[in-house]
C-alpha cells in the first residue's frame, strides 16, 4: 500500500520508484538500504523484510507496517508506506543518516558514551516509549540497536517487529503472553512462564539499554542466550555499581535502578520516569549527541567496515569447535536478531557456560577479545551427557550469500537479482584497505585497523570454509531482495542469538499449538515438510513447528529410560522442562484424557509428543541430579523442594562436584514445569470440551437434516 505522510507527500507502492543504494543495516529478518525515491529525488530508507525469514505471519507483519504508518511522534520512526515485492515486504521510512546507537558504539565508542549523550538519547527514547504506551503499544525490543540517530541529532526509536498491542484480545493477547525480545534486554516477567507482562517490560529493557549505552554492551552479553535468560531471572538486577561506573552521576544510577526492579509493578511508567531529575537536566541532543558523529565516515562505510571486521574476526577465531559458535556469540553480543536454534547449538552454548563466571564482571570483554570462551572439559561433558540423549535430526539451513563491492552505488536491478559470489573479494578488496574502526576519544576520531593483510587472507580461507558448509536456501524470486552481503554471511551461520520468541506457556509449546482454534493443528501437520529442520530466524520461536518433529514418531519407537520412576523428563525443545503428569498436581489423570470422546487419531500425536517431551526432560534432570553433591540433594529432598531421587545402576552413586547454582536452577525449573503441566492439562481439557460441543452441534444439525428428510418423505 502506498501512503501519504502528514505533510501530504505521497509515496508510491511501485518498487521501480525506489533506487536502492547502499546497505545501511540489517537485522534478523530485514536488510535496510539507503534509497532514493525517484519521483521526488528524496533520500529514504527502505527496509526489505524477508517474509521467508519472518516467524510472524503476513498479518502480523502487515500489522507492524501498519503500526509504523499510523505512528506520529517525532521520536518514533514511522513508515511512509509499505508494499510486497516478491517474497519481501518493503517498508519505506525516513533515512536516519547516523544509523543506530549500537553501530555508533561499535565503530567509535566501544566503552559507551559519556553521560550527557546518554541522558539525551535516553530522554528522547523515553518520550517515544511514553507515546507508544499511551497509544496502547508495547515495543518489546528496546535496545541501542533500535535507537536511530540523524545527523542533526534527532533520535528515534525504530523497529516494531515484535511490538504488541496492549488492547489486543483473544489470539492477539496470546501473542502478548509470548516470550519476545532480545535475551539481554528482556524483563524477568517476559521470561517467566505464564506471568503476563505489560508496558513495564519496556521500562526494564530501557534500563538495560541505559547500561548498554554506558558500557558499550548490555549486561550478561558475554554469555550464551540460555544462560542470560537464567541469570536475568535468578540474579540481582544489574546496575551501575562497579568501579568503572564511578564517573556516572547519582541521579543516573538511581534512574537505572528504578527501571531494573524485578517486580514490574514497582517500575515507574515512562511518563513518571520522564519526570526524574536525570531527564530534567538532560541536555538537548543538538548539544550532546550531534558531536558524536563529527569526523566519522558515512554510515554505509561504517556498516561495511563493521561487517568486514566482524567477518574477519569471526573467521579468525580459533574456537574449540565449529565456527558456528563463534559466529553465534559475536552475533549475540551485537544483539542482532537472528537466532537459529537447534539442539547442537544448545549443546554448544551450554558447553560455553562456566560455573565460575556467573557474575557479569566489571570489565566486559570487548568484541574481538571477547571471543575467548573457555570450554572446560568438565562442563562440556556435563552438558553433552545432558543433551546428548536427544536424537532429533535437526539441521541448520543457511541461505545463500550475496556480496557486492563496497561503497559503490549498486544499480537496483543488480541488488534485486544477483546471487552473490563476492565473499572473498569483498574481504580482500575493501577490508585490507579500509580502516575498520574509528575509536573516538573526545572529538577526534582515531582510525584503527584490527586486521593485518595476513589476517584477511586467513579470514578469506575461513570464510570459504564457512560458505561451503552452507545449505542453500530457495531460489530468489524475481524482483525480490534476498540479497545477502557480507553482513549476511556473518549473520547466516552465526545466528543463534538475538531476539527470542519462545512461547512461555506450555500451551504454546506443546499441545495447544497444534490444536489452536485457528486450525493450527491441521496446519502444523501439513507443515511437516519442515520437520528435521529448525530454521528459526528472527525472533526465536519454539512452537508447534518444533513439535512437529516429534509428533509422528510412533510411540513404540520412543526409547524408555531406566529412570522411569523419575518425576521429571527433559523436553525435546529448548530446555523446556515439564513435570511428569503422573506427579503433577492436576485433576485429570492421563487416562481421563484418552478415554473421552476424542478419537485416538486426534489424541495420539499429542500424547506421543508429550511422552517424548517428558522422556527427554527426565533425562536432562536426572543427569543434573546425579551430578549434584549427595548432601545437596538430600537437603533439597528433605526440605520437600525436590521429589526423591531415584538411583539407577548407570549412575552407580558416582557424584560430581557441581556449583550449587545448578540446584537453584533445577528448583526453579521444576516449579516452571509444574506450572506448564497444569496449563497443558487445562488446555487439553478445554479442547476436549470444545470437541464434545462440536460433536453435539454436528449431531443436532444431522438430526435436523434427518427430520427434514423425513418430513419431505412424509409429504
Ligand atoms: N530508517 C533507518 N535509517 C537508517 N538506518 C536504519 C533505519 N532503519 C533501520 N536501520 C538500520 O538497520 C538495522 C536493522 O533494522 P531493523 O532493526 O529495523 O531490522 P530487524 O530485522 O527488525 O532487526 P532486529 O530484529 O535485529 O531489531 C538497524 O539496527 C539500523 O542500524
Amino acid at each position: 500500500m502506498g501512503g501519504k505522510t502528514k505533510n501530504q507527500r505521497i509515496y508510491s507502492a511501485n518498487p521501480n520508484d525506489y533506487k536502492l543504494l547502499e546497505e545501511v543495516g540489517y537485522g534478523a529478518t530485514a536488510t535496510v538500504f539507503r534509497a532514493i525515491y525517484l519521483p521526488s529525488n528524496e533520500v529514504v530508507a527502505v527496509k526489505c523484510l524477508d517474509l521467508d525469514r519472518c516467524n510472524s505471519n503476513l498479518d502480523d507483519i502487515r500489522r507492524e507496517a501498519q503500526t509504523m504508518i499510523l505512528i506520529d511522534h517525532p521520536n518514533v520512526v514511522r513508515a511512509y508506506c509499505s508494499f510486497v515485492v516478491g517474497r519481501n515486504l518493503w517498508v519505506v521510512m525516513p533515512f536516519m543518516a547516523e544509523g543506530s546507537c549500537l553501530h555508533l558504539m561499535k565503530i567509535a565508542y566501544p566503552d559507551g558514551f559519556e553521560e550527557a549523550a546518554i541522558g539525551s538519547i535516553l530522554k528522547e527514547t523515553l518520550k517515544a516509549l511514553d507515546y507508544l504506551h499511551r497509544q496502547g503499544h508495547i515495543h518489546r525490543d528496546v535496545k541501542a540497536g533500535n535507537i536511530l540517530l540523524d545527523t542533526n541529532g534527532v533520535i528515534k526509536l525504530a523497529d516494531f517487529g515484535v511490538s504488541a498491542c496492549m488492547f489486543d484480545t483473544g489470539e492477539r493477547q496470546r501473542i502478548r503472553n509470548t516470550f519476545v525480545g532480545t535475551p539481554c534486554w528482556m524483563a524477568p516477567e517476559v521470561l517467566q512462564p505464564g506471568s503476563g507482562y505489560n508496558s513495564k517490560a519496556d521500562i526494564w529493557s530501557f534500563g538495560i539499554t541505559a547500561l548498554e549505552l554506558a558500557h558499550g554492551h548490555a549486561p550478561f552479553s558475554k554469555y550464551p542466550p540460555m544462560k542470560v535468560l537464567l541469570m536475568t531471572i535468578q540474579n540481582a538486577p544489574p546496575g551501575l555499581d562497579y568501579d568503572r561506573d564511578k564517573k556516572f552521576s547519582k541521579s543516573f544510577k538511581e534512574m537505572v535502578a528504578m527501571c531494573l526492579v524485578k517486580d514490574q509493578a514497582k517500575r515507574p511508567t515512562a511518563e513518571k520516569l520522564l519526570k526524574h531529575s536525570f531527564f530534567k537536566h538532560a541536555k538537548s541532543p543538538e548539544l550532546s549527541v550531534k558531536k558524536l558523529f563529527t569526523d566519522l565516515p558515512p554510515l554505509w562505510n561504517r556498516v561495511k567496515a563493521l561487517q568486514l571486521k566482524d567477518a574477519a574476526q569471526l573467521a579468525l577465531k580459533k574456537m574449540p569447535s565449529a565456527e558456528q559458535e563463534a559466529l553465534s556469540q559475536s552475533e549475540y553480543q551485537r544483539g542482532v536478531s537472528a537466532w537459529n536454534f537447534d539442539i547442537e547449538d544448545l549443546k554448544a552454548q551450554a558447553s560455553l557456560v562456566r560455573d565460575d563466571d556467573d557474575d557479569d564482571g566489571p570489565e566486559m570483554r570487548e568484541e574481538g577479545k571477547g571471543m575467548k570462551y573457555v570450554v572446560s572439559e568438565k562442563d562440556s561433558i556435563d552438558f553433552q551427557t545432558s543433551f546428548g540423549k536427544l536424537n532429533l535430526n535437526y539441521e541448520l539451513a543457511q541461505p545463500e550469500y550475496r556480496g557486492r563491492t563496497s561503497g559503490e552505488e549498486t544499480p537496483q536491478a543488480d541488488v534485486l537479482n544477483r546471487k552473490g559470489k563476492v565473499v572473498e573479494s569483498d574481504l580482500l578488496e575493501s577490508g585490507c584497505q579500509e580502516k575498520v574502526g574509528w575509536r573516538k576519544n573526545g572529538s577526534s576520531a582515531e582510525a584503527s585497523s584490527s586486521m593485518s593483510e595476513k589476517d584477511m587472507v586467513q579470514a578469506k580461507t575461513k570464510t570459504q570454509t564457512l560458505k561451503s558448509r552452507q545449505t542453500q536456501s530457495g531460489p530468489l524470486m524475481p524482483g525480490a531482495v534476498l540479497s545477502h552481503s557480507v553482513s549476511e554471511r556473518v549473520r547466516i551461520s552465526e545466528s543463534f542469538s538475538g531476539p527470542l520468541l519462545l512461547p512461555n506457556r506450555a500451551s504454546a509449546n506443546s499441545l495447544s499449538a497444534p490444536i489452536k482454534s485457528t486450525g493450527g493443528y491441521r496446519d502444523s501437520l501439513d507443515d511437516r515438510s519442515k520437520a528435521n529442520l529448525v530454521q528459526i530466524r528472527g525472533r526465536f520461536s519454539v512452537t508447534s513447528e518444533n513439535l512437529d518433529l516429534v509428533k509422528d514418531i510412533p510411540l513404540s519407537t520412543v526409547p524408555r529410560r531406566s529412570t522411569q520412576g523419575s518425576p521429571l523428563r527433559k523436553s525435546a525443545s529448548v530446555g523446556e522442562w515439564i513435570f511428569d503428569s503422573k506427579q503433577a498436581p492436576i485433576n485429570q489423570s492421563p487416562k481421563e484424557f484418552s478415554n473421552g470422546n476424542l478419537p485416538a487419531s486426534l489424541l495420539m500425536p499429542h500424547l506421543q509428543h508429550l511422552f517424548m517431551q517428558t522422556t527427554t526432560q527426565q533425562d536432562l534432570i536426572m543427569n543434573l541430579l546425579y551430578s549434584m553433591q549427595p548432601a545437596e540433594v538430600a537437603d533439597a529432598t528433605q526440605n520437600g523442594k525436590l521429589p526423591p531421587l531415584p538411583r539407577s545402576s548407570e549412575n552407580n552413586g558416582t557424584i560430581e562436584t557441581v556449583a550449587s547454582e545448578r540446584e537453584r536452577l533445577l528448583l526453579l525449573k521444576i516449579s516452571e514445569l509444574q506450572f506448564r503441566t497444569v496449563n497443558l492439562c487445562e488446555e487439553l481439557t478445554a479442547e476436549k470440551l470444545k470437541y464434545i460441543q462440536l460433536q453435539h452441534q454436528l449431531n443436532a444439525v444431522s438430526g435436523q437434516e434427518e427430520n427434514g428428510d423425513r418430513r419431505e418423505g412424509d409429504a
